[in-house]
């Protein structure tokens, strides 16, 4: 289908005014101020533990839903069954300690030989097993990071929403860190600890009733009296843990917030530094690079603070994780010495006491282990799930409140019915808006500046929902919003003249007759080339791009906001001439302050101050020369400067 083709299937332009009166609310009518939103407090950076298991089961819940569910539900199966292998190996170590320890006992040497072949036996599976979990729990974890990474991706990237939870404060501040670094902590400390969780809890029962029944020959001489305490061993194992995890309860809990500290500085500080390199043209023109260095310093001093007093806490915890381990070492065999001076024990059962004491010891110290890196987990968990959390509470707030209703048309025109547009918090931007756009119309929206016209042009494309009233849009297929700096994505300029299509989708004559008109001709052999072409273009030259792109996609409905704010008077003219060449009959609803623009309009919208509020006031004005042009806007100014006062 040519340009010609599909423009000639509109009806002819209507040229309608709003209604009889001019007025864009006829009944003269003030509408109520609308609510102000109830804010909800900044969160403070916690999560009790209650609220930790549930954020974990709808994460997990969310991962192992439906089909992307299947391989980590596959590959964690496959992690349990190596486990349970891996338990049963550790069993037959332990059995061969005392078998060996034994044959040493009694210098027998065709035993010794004997157990020395079994003991790389056992070794030569157990080592198996091992090779085989870690690259079980490598695919895990990318499998686990795809799956969150898609979730949030496909949570943020929904239309609009990325844009609005630009609004939602600390909550859902710097999704880049929670989409790349969070979810690939997230990813390997669940898999870590799951797995090493799993581990130990299969550790201990399996040992714990090796170690009870081997605590049965130790027996203490209390008195002069024979003691026999059931389970001894595994007593004192599980009093030594208990006194281990408790200091390190006590010494380590400053670890969480002190790391979510650290994370959230880390991510201002990354944001800084993202904003400065993305300014550094404004900034090195204000010569501001003094005072940009000095805020950095200021933002890399917190960042530093935070790791200071997070290794300063890192350190005192060390002494009880590693004290606790080496003291590990003496206290099964002092425990176990009276069975062995006692004689109830060989050699080998006792070194088969101290191996089951250890591995029960180990699994009980899991904890102690760990608690740097659950402290971390935390984080990570914390961050993703509250960036999930307020995707979500953004459409419950949206619910709450009175919104703008964003509709199709019945006859698939653009209108206004009673609308109003608030800010956030409440207050009102454009205190009334009533007015209709037939096909084909060229509609010009002119007001002082910070009037509402950028805000009224985000209602339209669906992205402010803060108002009420309704705006009936023709179709979404049919749209495309031209803002003052359009989006070049990464890729060659092919990708951005194309965007939001595919390459493959135009030819590369169309592409370059497209450039042609626009005056992008010197580019036409730079199509292929990868740059940063939103930094190599200039901001009129990339306002000739999405000129380009109309010349592509043909529109029906093309919304403009200051689209041709950086071209001079004559590419202004020439670009703004398509509405009356290549795409004719293409209807325009734009946004501008240049002179020039209002002659390429069939009529003009104004968004007047008045004292009851910021109101939409209409007039057909179809010009045809400058001088027209003066006098037609003269006599408007004076109508409406008379119905204001009226
Ligand atoms: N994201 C935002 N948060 C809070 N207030 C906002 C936001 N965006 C716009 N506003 C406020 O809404 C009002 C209208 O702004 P808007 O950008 O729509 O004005 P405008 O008419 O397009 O101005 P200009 O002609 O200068 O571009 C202004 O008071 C502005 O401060």
């Amino acid at each position: 289908m040519t340009i010609k083709d599909r423009h000639d299937i509109r009806a002819a332009p209507p040229l309608v005014s709003l209604n009889p009166t001019g007025d864009a609310n006829p009944d003269g009518l003030r509408l109520e101020d609308p609510p102000a939103p109830e804010r909800k407090p900044e969160s403070k950076g916690r999560i009790p533990p209650s609220g930790m298991i549930l954020e974990l089961s709808i994460l997990s819940g969310a991962m192992i839903k439906g089909k992307g569910g299947w391989p980590i539900i596959r590959l964690s199966a496959a992690i349990l069954l190596i486990l349970a292998c891996n338990m049963v190996g550790q069993v037959r170590l332990n059995v061969w300690n005392g078998a060996f320890f034994d044959a040493l006992e009694h210098r027998n040497g065709p035993d010794f030989i004997t157990q020395f072949w079994n003991f790389f036996l056992i070794i030569g599976v157990l080592l198996s097993l091992v090779v085989a979990q870690t690259w079980f729990q490598e695919l895990l974890k990318i499998r686990i990071r795809e799956r969150m990474s898609h979730i949030l991706l496909d949570s943020w990237l929904e239309p609009g929403r990325a844009y609005r939870l630009g609004f939602v404060g600390e909550k859902a501040s710097a999704p880049d860190q929670r989409m790349q670094e969070d979810c690939r902590l997230f990813a390997e400390f669940t898999t870590e600890l799951g797995v090493g969780l799993l581990q130990s809890a299969m550790l201990l029962l399996t040992f714990i009733a090796v170690l009870w029944s081997l605590s049965s020959y130790v027996v203490l001489k209390i008195n002069g009296e024979d003691w026999r305490i059931p389970g001894y061993m595994v007593w004192v194992a599980v009093a030594y843990a208990g006194i281990g995890s408790t200091l390190t309860w006590l010494v380590g809990r400053p670890l969480i917030r002190l790391n979510t500290q650290r994370y959230s500085h880390e991510a201002g500080l990354r944001f800084a530094l993202v904003r400065v390199n993305d300014n550094a043209e404004g900034i090195a023109l204000y010569k501001g690079e003094r005072d940009e260095r000095q805020n950095l310093e200021a933002m890399l001093q917190h960042v530093l603070k935070a790791t200071r007093k997070l290794s300063g806490a890192l350190a005192r915890l060390t002494w009880i994780t590693s004290g606790y381990g080496w003291v590990a070492i003496v206290v099964p065999i002092i425990a176990a010495a009276p069975g062995y001076f006692s004689q109830r024990l060989t050699f080998g059962e006792l070194m088969m006491v101290v191996g089951a004491f250890t591995q029960v010891q180990s699994a009980l110290r899991y904890f102690v282990d760990n608690f740097p890196k659950i402290a971390d987990w935390r984080s990570a968990v914390f961050r993703v799930s509250m960036f999930r959390r307020a995707i979500s509470e953004l459409e419950q707030e949206g619910a709450k409140f009175e919104q703008i209703a964003v509709e199709p048309h019945p006859e698939q025109k653009l209108s206004f019915e009673n609308l109003v547009i608030s800010l956030i918090d409440g207050q009102t931007v454009i205190e009334q808006a009533t007015a209709e756009v037939g096909v084909g119309e060229r509609v010009l929206i002119t007001g002082a500046s910070g009037s509402g016209k950028s805000t009224l042009f985000r209602a339209i494309a669906g992205l402010w929902p803060w108002g009420r009233g309704a705006i009936r849009t023709p179709p979404l297929e049919q749209q495309m919003f031209m803002p003052q700096r359009p989006y070049l994505p990464l890729g060659n300029l092919r990708a951005a003249i194309c965007y939001p299509g595919h390459p493959s989708e135009f030819s590369d004559e169309v592409i370059g007759f497209a450039l042609q008109r626009c005056g992008l001709t010197e580019f036409e052999t730079q199509l292929d080339a990868d740059l940063l072409w939103d930094k190599r273009l200039s901001l009129g030259q990339q306002q000739r791009v999405a000129f380009a792109r109309l010349l592509l996609h043909k529109p029906l409905w093309v919304f403009m906001d200051e689209a041709t704010s950086a071209l001079d008077d004559e590419a202004q003219s020439s670009l703004l001439s398509l509405f009356e060449n290549e795409l004719a009959g293409t209807t325009v609803l734009s946004i501008a302050h240049r002179q020039g623009v209002e002659a390429f309009h069939t009529r003009t919208l104004r968004l007047i101050r008045t004292e009851e509020g910021t109101r939409l006031f209409g007039r057909r004005s179809v010009v045809k020369d400058g001088r027209r042009a003066i006098v037609r806007r003269l006599l408007d100014q004076l109508s409406w400067f008379g119905s204001v006062q009226g």
